[in-house]
């Protein structure tokens, strides 16, 4: 049954997970996971296949119940009207596929609270968005695989949920498509909502996301801002850019020198040395430099590092 709202608090984390632990038989898909989820944020939630992100998603979604540990949303403990104010779209895609995508959008809507007359108008609206204007009337069987996603993504944000989660939104869309719908999800981002993204593809959680939680094995093994883990990782590598000359012989004798290009070379400092000292040794030794630049791990470099260092 659905209850009605509990108080609010839009300064609390949009949803705190608090020791949250969900068995599936003997197998423990997540184990002691907390995180908090600042509001307006997004955050990528990551881990490699079988982490547990699905079984996580599934409880703050109050698709199932956590076996120990308290899930909150915006302060309160989560409860069945909170499903309300949750858009998913979750990896496997949930059409009815022999329903009109008309029809279908309205009953969805319906099942999420919102007037014919209100499902009606967004509907149309949405799917003017995507070009899809015309579709209202077919039968989802009848659409491409990536015009299906876009309607399901539209029935995931037509009641304008507070909290919208994307298992692998852009997966299948061309680039047209994906480009549409990731403006599509910063403009509701900008507008007040808060998304939590799951993806394998680490590209799209640094362009993204701010935030990011790493599960693996059901633990959550790194959370916190992107820019703060990215310098945690740091490794004193710093990419130079140059002519295309021949470099110094003192540079090779003096520094440890990585991953040649004819125009760039990658120098690895030690703990403790300075960039500014790097680069004042290379204007003393002559060397033309077109581009000198701190290189921070990627996101992809950090998962692999720590899921292998982790399982091995
Ligand atoms: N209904 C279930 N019954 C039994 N085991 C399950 C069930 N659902 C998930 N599991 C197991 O729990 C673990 C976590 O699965 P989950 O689907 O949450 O991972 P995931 O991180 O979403 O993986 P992927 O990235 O591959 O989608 C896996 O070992 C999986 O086999």
């Amino acid at each position: 049954m659905t209850q009605s709202p509990t108080l609010v608090n839009t300064s609390a984390p949009v949803i705190e997970v608090r020791s949250v632990r969900k068995a599936y038989g003997e197998k423990v898909a997540v184990d002691d996971v907390s995180f908090a989820m600042p509001p307006d944020a997004i955050l990528g939630l990551l881990g490699p296949n079988g982490a547990g992100k699905t079984s996580l998603i599934r409880m703050i979604t109050t698709i199932t119940a956590p076996d120990a540990g308290e899930i909150y949303f915006q302060g309160a403990p989560l409860n069945g009207y909170h499903p309300t104010q949750i858009g998913y779209l979750p990896e496997e895609r949930g059409l009815y596929k022999q329903m009109y995508v008309g029809e279908q959008l309205l009953y969805l809507a319906r099942l999420k609270g919102l007037s014919t007359r209100d499902a009606k108008s967004r509907a149309q609206e949405w799917l003017a968005k995507f070009e899809l204007d015309g579709q209202w009337k077919k039968k989802v069987e009848e659409l491409s695989k990536g015009m299906q996603q876009q309607v399901q993504f539209i029935a995931t944000v037509i009641h304008e949920p507070k909290l919208l989660i994307l298992d692998e939104p852009f997966s299948g869309l061309d680039p047209v498509n994906a480009t549409r719908m990731r403006t599509e999800i910063l403009r509701l981002h900008a507008a007040g909502t808060a998304v939590i993204f799951s993806t394998h593809r680490m590209e799209q959680v640094e362009e993204l996301c701010e935030y990011i939680v790493l599960i693996d094995q059901g633990r959550n093994i790194l959370q916190g801002k992107v820019r703060d883990i990215r310098r945690q990782f740091i490794e004193h590598r710093y990419r130079l850019t140059h002519p295309g000359d021949p470099l110094p012989a003192a540079l090779a004798q003096r520094y440890e020198l990585l991953n040649h290009t004819p125009s760039t070379v990658d120098i690895q400092l030690s703990e403790g040395e300075d960039g500014n000292v790097l680069l004042r040794a290379l204007l003393d030794m002559g060397v033309h430099i077109q581009g000198f630049q701190e290189l921070l791990p990627s996101l992809n470099e950090i998962f692999i590092k720590r899921v292998t260092r982790l399982n091995a």
